[in-house]
């Protein structure tokens, strides 16, 4: 029987302040980077959710000792040319993001292995990475699709000028060629997420940037070091969306990452007339983050499309349920990734809020809203896709009646303790 979980509020006033989990993006990198230096990398702030959770039983099956204690993370490797040979397959669960960057990571590795994943993930494209990796020589059997049989080797570096806009593509190539014969550069039309080059840089390889293109030299050997992974986001999203859409509410978000490659969801509450305020801002720890506050005001529909896309794609079915609140017209396009993600997300939440009573139509690349509308209770699909599950839930505090989330374990892949989140800021009685 499909797990349900029944979400109401009465009268609900966002109000508080609250520290997301780690990032998701920067977690994942910290294991894989701390996995393939060698010696040891102590990560704090690490995000206990289920797709990180994989890219470490990965690194556990390929030998790298990885203690975890809550949120603290202590990896002592013998580096990437003495990963030993895994027992059983690479499981990557429902992480495109394991599974791209691995694919990049094993390309230059001296281990054969295969790559499976749930059944998700094994509907997503894979051959926007094994594409260039091959070009530099990898040797990956398979298909576009996993399961995926990589044979480890030497690979020559590329330049490679992307196709898609994709921070997985990129990172992939960017691992594969830390170990690759010579100089590889991967140039993008917009700037995606830049955690990688980051966290390269601190481990001590020899990577630059130029615009839009980052070059990294073979042949580095990095060293562990000490990675702090600031507040995700792309969670956060979720309760800033809340605040903005919540009559009377205000937010604060604590420690929460602010990488201009990710701040898109800022930008456009800003322009949809939301009060955002930034109320500290440090990078010491190679990541900008700080504390911001979010507020209730009254929002207007904006066109959303361009070079924001990509500091913003994860956002967008929660930035969608915002514009069902906004008065006037939102039109959301350029983004078609939404159709690869763990469910194709635009078909989702298309259908998904207009169950609700929204004025809601699909486009090839996105959505147009046409807002406000008030919303009715009803029961909603995940899609196992934690995004979904959370924007649902989100519905819950405009919503007229109780919502039912189908599937709602799924959340636990970005933000385990979500609905205790959700009870602390909304003040008020929760029904399970
Ligand atoms: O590199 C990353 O950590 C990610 C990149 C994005 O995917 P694409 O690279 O497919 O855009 C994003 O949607 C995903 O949640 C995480
Ligand atoms: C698309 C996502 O993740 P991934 O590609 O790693 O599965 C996401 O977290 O929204």
């Amino acid at each position: 029987m499909t797990e349900l979980k029944t979400v109401k509020f009465d009268k609900p006033v966002i109000k508080g302040s609250i520290k997301v989990p780690g990032d998701k993006s920067i977690s994942h990198r910290a294991i894989m980077l701390g996995s393939i230096a060698e010696g040891r990398t102590s990560i704090k702030g690490f995000l206990d959710g289920e797709d990180c959770l994989r890219t470490v039983d990965i690194f556990k099956q390929l030998g790298v000792t990885i203690e975890r204690m809550g949120t603290n993370v202590v990896i002592d490797s013998p580096g990437l040319r003495n990963w030993r040979q895994p027992a059983v397959d690479l499981y990557a669960g429902n992480s495109g993001t394991t599974a791209r960057l691995m694919l990049g990571i094993l390309s230059a590795s001296e281990i054969e292995s295969v790559l499976t994943g749930d059944d998700s993930l094994s509907k997503r494209p894979m051959k926007r990475v094994t594409g260039p990796l091959e070009l530099m020589g990898a040797s990956i059997k398979g298909g576009d699709l996993l399961p995926l049989t990589i044979t480890g080797g030497k690979l020559q570096s590329i330049e490679y000028d992307m196709p898609v806009e994709s921070a997985q593509v990129k990172s992939a190539i960017l691992f594969a060629g830390l170990n690759a014969e010579g100089d590889t550069t991967v140039t993008e039309t917009t700037i995606s997420r830049d955690h990688t080059e980051r966290m390269l840089k601190q481990f001590g390889a020899d990577i630059s940037q130029q615009g839009t293109s980052s070059t990294i030299r073979g042949g580095s050997v990095l060293t562990g070091t000490d990675v702090t992974v600031p507040g995700d986001i792309s969670s956060a999203a979720f309760f800033m969306v809340a605040a903005a859409i919540v009559e009377g509410g205000t937010c604060d978000f604590i420690d929460v990452g602010l990488n201009p490659t990710r701040t898109g969801i800022i930008e456009v509450l800003r322009q949809m007339g939301a009060q955002v305020e930034l109320l500290e801002q440090t990078d010491e720890v190679g990541e900008p983050y700080g504390r911001i506050r979010v507020s209730h005001s009254s929002i207007h529909g904006i066109e959303i499309g361009g070079d924001i896309i990509p500091t913003l794609i994860d956002e967008l079915p929660v930035i969608a349920l915002l514009a069902t609140q906004a008065k006037g017209k939102t039109i959301i396009k350029d983004a078609a990734e939404l159709r690869v993600k763990e469910t194709d997300r635009i078909a989702a939440v298309t259908t998904e809020l207009t169950k609700l009573g929204a004025r809601i139509e699909a486009t090839e690349d996105g959505m147009i809203i046409e807002g406000p509308t008030p919303l009715t209770g009803g029961t909603l699909k995940s899609y196992g896709d934690h995004r979904l599950g959370m924007m649902a839930a989100i519905a819950s505090l405009v919503s007229e009646g109780a919502i039912h989330i189908e599937d709602p374990s799924c959340i636990a892949i970005s933000y385990p303790n979500f609905f205790e989140h959700l009870e602390e800021l909304a003040l008020t009685t929760y029904e399970e």
